[in-house]
């Protein structure tokens, strides 16, 4: 059996696969094109973001399962895949604990600044001690949209900074910690909104200038779900036009964000590229995973973490 891994998958993944006797194809990068030069005849991929749509899925006579490495499937059509007999999976306890914490740095940072002053400095503008004015998380408002895995842990963990939590998810009944409210209430109360959803019709592109315009002057959005789930437009927009404070973004429309983004020209925007799960042990985690899910599948069991039904 031959599984196509990314060159960056964690040795972890690497070993638990040549473990069981499998064969690697390892690929210098993940997209679509290279999967199907190097691993046409592969019984199994591990998926990483780039995109892989039914026309190549069909070109793989032999696949039983695409891997994702990671939570989000929106890159792969499991309905699709289905279809074609190949099992779709996704890791979704491997990361969540660490999205939290990058999310929580990236809170943090909005709040005070830090990547910004420490660019400054590296240019000589020392200026920025005298005018460099963060904000105290301690008594603020986080609205978190999408009260998941990852959505909780953040809330949990906001809370004992002393934050204020609102919580928007229309499929939630009650939650341990902070204020379930309706979407509109959590956007113009917010000081800090961040954004844990799944992208699917209702979620596309559904934060945009009707959003931007019910938050608050000084108010900041953080995203490290999916690129998708923002108008970009809307939010250059608001940003380039200080309607809202700031903005933090882990992800992007289109990765990697094409240098002609007007998000590079804007200073109140923190950019980092959908690095939220790269941490030493969630990427071992994630790897042994997805290669867990690869031994199941084409070792005739069922899949733990399927996101499609093959029949
Ligand atoms: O492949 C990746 O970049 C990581 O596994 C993150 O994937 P996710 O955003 O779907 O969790």
């Amino acid at each position: 059996m031959k599984v196509v891994v990314p060159k960056n998958l964690s040795q972890a993944g690497k070993d638990y696969l040549l473990t069981h006797h499998f064969d690697l194809i390892t690929v210098p990068d993940d997209r679509q094109e290279t999967i199907l030069k190097y691993g046409q005849d592969a019984n199994g991929i591990i998926l990483m973001t780039d995109p892989f749509d039914n026309e190549t899925l069909k070109q793989f006579p032999n696949l039983k399962i695409i891997a994702r490495h990671g939570v989000g499937f929106d890159n792969v059509d499991p309905t699709f895949a289905a279809k074609q007999g190949v099992v779709v999976t996704i890791t979704p306890t491997a990361n969540a604990a660490t999205v939290a914490e990058t999310t929580l740095a990236e809170i943090f940072d909005l709040s005070k600044n830090l990547t910004r002053v420490s660019h400054e400095m590296r240019l000589g503008n020392f200026a920025y001690k005298t005018t460099h004015m963060g904000f105290d998380l301690n008594g603020k408002t986080l609205g978190v949209m999408g009260y998941g895995r990852i959505g909780r842990i953040v809330a949990q963990k906001a809370e004992a900074l002393g934050m204020k939590v609102l919580i928007f998810d229309p499929f939630i009944k009650d939650s341990q910690v902070g204020k379930l409210v309706d979407r509109d209430s959590l956007i113009s109360q917010a000081d800090i909104i961040t954004l844990h959803l799944v992208v699917n019709e209702q979620t596309t592109h559904s934060f945009g200038k009707r959003e931007f315009s019910l938050m608050k002057k000084t108010a900041s959005l953080v995203n490290l779900g999916r690129g998708a789930l923002i108008d970009e437009t809307a939010l250059i927009k608001a940003l380039a036009e200080h309607q809202i404070r700031a903005a933090a973004l882990d992800v992007f429309d289109a990765e990697p964000l094409p240098l002609s983004s007007a998000f590079y020209q804007l200073d109140n925007v923190l950019l980092t590229p959908h690095i939220a799960s790269n941490t030493k042990e969630c990427m071992e985690r994630m790897a042994v995973d997805s290669a867990s899910e690869v031994v199941r599948v084409l070792s005739g069991k069922k899949a733990k973490w399927a996101v499609n039904q093959v029949e």
